[in-house]
């Protein structure tokens, strides 16, 4: 602890309890995994600029980082990607499983479920020490991509594909999740996807992160935190908004249609999948990088449809709204270029921020405190009991 809280509940100059619906703005507690600042310091994992991570590191490099607070050395990583590759395996009750889910059942909901059962299978899963949660959370990185491309996979009666140890993350999930490997365009399709993944990985108390950190100061297991937040990050506010900017694209169909399109949406008070933000109200640093990787991804697959209608929706936002896009918009222009199934968009977020939910567990659960805020009541004052016999 920095610094020393007050017991008592923060009040207003009229000695009311403050209340922030939403809990905007409010300080929920502490953290050294991520710093979201909208001035010069800019976003931070762990201290290190997002932009250096994204453009000179690895998505491993940054997994090992958030779960172990360093960057590792070549050693370090070499000896990671080898724990990941050893626990790249689904236990069988998984596969049971999966043929029991009801045709139609978004691999959202797949994932939910089926990280709720990996927790009751982990060799684990009665140990919530310190140690056992790094553990659990080297599992779930590896696991997770191996169930959302069985999942996908078991629905669509395609055959399983195998995980390739000597693959990178990145390398590894465009495959698993499009059958894509080797050649020049998947190559950059991977280097886009751990841009990505790197950017996806960790954004401070976001709302799936705080569900994960509720959850776990209970100081429950740490799969039941998981499962919390991937139900939180299933919601179009948050994470399920990847899937819905593309949706929105294939709408739109043509630039030439862009414009029509968000105006008349916007009349009808629609929200624009993909723009605005909770915190980042002067934009989203997260999003000139991905914007960036998917402008040179359209021009080397010479498909510049989905990339030219982003920026005829985003100059329009501008104009109508004064909103920026933000990491979800330019994300969903990589994935559709990448031909990644639509509703394995959310789940693809999961494969990443799996890693800034398991350190922020094992941060909570290290230096709990039960979160347990008040609410303000707003029902009827007092009112008298009647007999169910002589209620009317
Ligand atoms: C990785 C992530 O999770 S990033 C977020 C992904 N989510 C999305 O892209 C969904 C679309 N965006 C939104 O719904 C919102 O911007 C949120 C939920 C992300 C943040 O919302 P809040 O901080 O609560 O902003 P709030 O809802 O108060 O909006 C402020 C104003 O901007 C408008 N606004 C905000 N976002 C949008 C949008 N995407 N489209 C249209 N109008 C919007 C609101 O209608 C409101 O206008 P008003 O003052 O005229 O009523
Ligand atoms: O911080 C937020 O509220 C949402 C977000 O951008 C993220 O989770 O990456």
């Amino acid at each position: 602890m920095n610094q020393v809280m007050s017991e008592s509940p923060a009040t207003d100059s009229l000695d009311r309890p403050v209340y922030s619906p939403g809990l905007e703005g409010v300080i929920a507690g502490e953290s050294a995994l991520c710093l979201v600042d909208e001035g010069e310091a800019g976003l931070r994992y762990r201290g290190y600029a997002i932009g250096d991570l994204a453009e000179h590191g690895s998505f491993e490099e940054v997994a090992f980082l958030l779960l172990f607070d360093h960057l590792p050395t070549a050693k370090e990583l070499n000896d990671f990607r080898g724990e990941l590759a050893l626990h790249s395996v689904l236990p069988r009750p998984i596969e049971d499983f999966l043929s029991l889910v009801p045709t139609g059942a978004h691999p959202m909901d797949v994932l939910r479920t089926g990280v709720s059962l990996l927790g009751m299978t982990d060799p684990d899963a009665a140990d919530h020490s310190h140690e056992a949660n790094v553990r659990k959370s080297l599992r779930l990185l590896a696991q997770i991509p191996l169930l959302v491309s069985a999942a996908y996979r078991f629905a669509n009666a395609a055959p399983l594909a195998p995980p390739h140890a000597e693959l990178s993350f990145a390398d590894n999930l465009l495959y698993l999740l499009t059958d894509r490997k080797g050649d020049e365009q998947a190559r950059a399709m991977a280097r886009v996807l751990d841009v990505s993944l790197t950017l996806y990985a960790e954004h401070e108390f976001n709302a799936s992160t705080f569900a994960a950190r509720v959850t776990a100061s209970t100081m429950t297991d740490l799969h039941s935190a998981v499962t919390s937040a991937i139900g939180t990050l299933k919601g179009p506010l948050h994470g399920g908004a990847n899937e819905a900017v593309a949706e929105m694209f294939l709408e739109i169909g043509r630039r030439e249609q862009a414009e029509r399109w968000v105006r008349e949406a916007l009349a009808s008070k629609r929200r624009i999948m993909g723009f605005g933000h909770r915190v980042l109200k002067k934009g989203d640093s997260r999003s000139a990088i991905i914007q960036r990787h998917a402008d040179s991804l359209s021009r080397l697959c010479g498909e510049r449809r989905w990339y030219d209608i982003a920026t005829a929706v985003e100059r329009v936002m501008q104009e109508e709204k004064g909103l920026y896009p933000n990491l979800d918009f330019y994300t969903a222009v990589a994935y559709l270029l990448m031909a990644v199934p639509r509703a394995l968009y959310t789940p693809v977020f999961v494969c990443s921020r799996i890693t800034g939910w398991c350190a922020h567990v094992i941060e909570q659960q290290d230096h709990n405190r039960l979160m347990r805020p008040r609410a303000l009541y707003t029902g009827p004052a007092k009112r008298e009991y009647v007999p169910l016999g002589r209620r009317t």
